[in-house]
């Protein structure tokens, strides 16, 4: 069983600290974990934390896998290399090892991860000419080329439609199913987040002020405080819980908005 969990994770941007004492029960794999918050709630931050791109107090505890099986999608990638997106996925798996030859294995694996994320019909393009949402599909593809135990991605869906969206998300949904892994997705859509993941992580100003179970966490209050909305959570006619926005909650200024 692949679980990962925070023990008082700080991190701070020179003298100004931006994630404080960040503590989760354990994040159990095998299916998806949102990560939600206001803009500037330090997010992102709080992944590159984890991913150990910046120091800082606390620990990050991980059970049936190290830090080496952690894969991180950051928010923007950028794709300007004169390569194919077959090329780029081949990179991707490679980075790191010794030899350059492939295996059957290896290609196969390649191959699974396009037809996965429904980009095989891009294969032989070159990246710069690829759409914002077709970057962030081969981004995907990079990221789980090499089927990674702890994966951290920032908005992975952020550039797609509805249906890409949909597609995106249940595919991942079934990647953490398939291989057991810690999935962490941060999300702003919170409709999206009630029907593909199972837990819910909360960041208000740099602090977790709720983990665990989604729809325990997701309440009417907890959305005021992290984004000064009002909301209820309702059934829609198919049984699925459904997050009505009534607007701008009359204390929007203390969930500090900029
Ligand atoms: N490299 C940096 N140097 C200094 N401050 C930074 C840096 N990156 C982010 N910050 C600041 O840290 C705070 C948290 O930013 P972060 O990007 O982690 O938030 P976020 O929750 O991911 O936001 P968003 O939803 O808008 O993507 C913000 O106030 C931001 O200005």
């Amino acid at each position: 069983m692949v679980r990962l969990a925070l023990e008082g994770l700080g991190a701070r941007y020179g003298k100004r600290s931006i994630i404080s004492d960040a503590t989760t029960p354990w994040i159990e794999g095998g299916s998806l974990t949102a990560l939600v918050g206001a803009n500037a709630a330090g997010k992102s931050t709080l992944f590159r934390r984890i991913a150990g791109q910046m120091g800082g107090s606390g620990s990050v505890r991980l059970s049936g896998a190290d830090q080496n099986d952690l894969r991180y999608m950051p928010q923007d990638t950028a794709m300007t290399a004169a390569l194919t997106v077959y090329e780029s996925v081949i990179l991707a798996l490679k980075q790191g090892a010794s030899g350059w030859r492939l295996s059957a294995q290896e290609l196969a694996s390649v191959d699974h991860v396009l037809h996965r994320f429904g980009i095989a019909h891009l294969a032989t393009r070159q990246l710069p000419e690829l759409s914002g949402g077709q970057r962030q599909s081969v981004s995907i593809a990079q990221t789980l080329v090499t089927r990674p135990k702890i994966v951290l991605m920032d908005e992975p869906t952020s550039a797609l439609d509805l249906y890409r969206q949909f597609e995106i998300l249940e595919a991942l949904r079934r990647y953490a199913v398939d291989t057991g892994a810690v999935v962490v997705l941060a999300l702003h859509d919170l409709n999206q987040v009630m029907r593909s993941c199972a837990t819910t992580i909360a960041l208000a100003q740099g602090r977790i002020v709720a983990a665990g179970d989604t729809l325990e966490v997701l309440t009417p209050d907890l959305i005021r405080q992290l984004y000064g909305i009002d909301s209820r959570v309702e059934r829609c006619s198919r049984g699925s819980p459904m997050m009505i926005v009534d607007g701008p909650s009359s204390s929007a200024h203390a969930a500090g908005h900029c």
